[in-house]
């Protein structure tokens, strides 16, 4: 959409001409595997009026590309510009796995990025939600949570780590069983990958078999692609499908409308550690109400995420106090 004088003509200029409202968004590590193809689809979006993309290498490549799209949208190469006024940062910055590697191993690159991009976002906007993709992300969470609390600005339910790839798998893998995914609800709770625990509840159910079999292919779906792939990446489609389900939900819960729900890795009193994933209802402000976890027939397993799951807590923590 061009204007007499040349420039792009965003949806936010349209709305203050009476078009369609949208947010501002922006994207960090917007230049990578997960980053492109997200940007494509999220410069699709209706509820997105503005969409800054960041990255250290291409950014200006990427935002000249899909400029080219027929939406609006603009690219930013200072990261605090980039960030200014946003509603909702989608954070990818970093480095992936290689075969070999455990996600754990991520942690002392990204752990550093994770900080300063937390850093830029307690300063130019600290209203925003955020949505934490960076692995290793049972880290990267508490890394953040602890850079916004020093800020002081920010709400702890607006950071959101991104777990839902596991749901989207066990959506997959129960069709794999011969269930259709709509008629069970297996919310995958805990943390990301390995400690990730899908959670059947009734009236459905499973036998020993199948939950052994859903639960390995979840844990391991990462590992899956990484060693598919030879050492070209780790998931970057199922990823940006995923980051587009999830980051349209926040934009949804934004707008405030009713009943959005989904499972995230989100500042929590559900269980007694800090953190934890679980269903969460979204609103204007990120997690508007954390469900519990109801009656549970995966205590064992849950336990053993649990401890875990508070050892990277304990060093994400760490990593910012040090
Ligand atoms: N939470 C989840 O379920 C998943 C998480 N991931 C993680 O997402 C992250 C991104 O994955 P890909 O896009 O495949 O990796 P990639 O390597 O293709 O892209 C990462 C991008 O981050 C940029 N970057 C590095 N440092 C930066 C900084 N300081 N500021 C801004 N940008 C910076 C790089 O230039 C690169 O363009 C990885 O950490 C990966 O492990 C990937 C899949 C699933
Ligand atoms: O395996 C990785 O490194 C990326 C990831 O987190 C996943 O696909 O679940």
């Amino acid at each position: 959409m061009k204007v007499e004088d040349g420039s792009t003509l965003s949806r936010a200029d349209c709305r203050a001409k009476g078009g369609p409202p949208g947010f501002k968004m922006a994207i960090v590590g917007a230049a990578g595997g997960i980053g492109q193809p997200l940007a494509m689809l999220m410069k699709m979006n209706p509820l997105v009026s503005v969409l800054h993309l960041y990255d250290v290498v291409n950014a200006p490549g990427v935002t000249a590309d899909i400029s080219h799209m027929d939406t609006g949208c603009c690219g930013k190469l200072q990261l605090e510009s980039a960030l200014t006024g946003i509603d909702l940062v989608i954070i990818l910055a970093g480095v992936l796995r290689k075969p070999g590697m455990t996600r754990d191993d991520l942690f002392n690159i990204n752990a550093g990025i994770v900080r300063t991009i937390c850093e830029g976002i307690a300063k130019a906007c600290p209203k925003a939600i955020v949505n934490l993709i960076s692995n290793p992300v049972n880290f990267t969470i508490p890394i953040a949570a602890e850079v916004f609390k020093k800020g002081d600005t920010c709400d702890p339910k607006q950071l959101l780590g991104v777990t839902m790839l596991d749901v989207v798998r066990e959506n997959t893998f129960v069709v794999i069983l011969g269930l259709d995914p709509r008629e069970v609800d297996v919310p995958v709770v805990g943390g990301h990958a390995e400690v990730d625990v899908p959670v059947v509840k009734p009236p459905c159910s499973f036998t020993k078999e199948e939950t052994e079999y859903l639960t390995n292919r979840i844990q391991n779906g990462g590992t899956e692609v990484v060693e598919a792939t030879v050492g070209a990446g780790s998931a970057t489609l199922s990823m940006a499908y995923t980051a587009v389900k999830f980051a349209y939900a926040c934009l949804r819960g934004l707008r405030e409308d009713a009943g959005v729900v989904e499972c995230t890795f989100v500042a929590s009193e559900v269980t007694e550690l800090p953190f934890f994933a679980t269903k969460v209802r979204l609103g204007r402000s990120g997690a508007k109400e954390i469900y519990q976890l109801g009656p549970l027939n995966e205590k064992i397993r849950l336990e053993k995420a649990k401890t875990e799951l508070a050892a990277s807590i304990q060093k994400g923590v760490s990593f910012i106090k040090k």
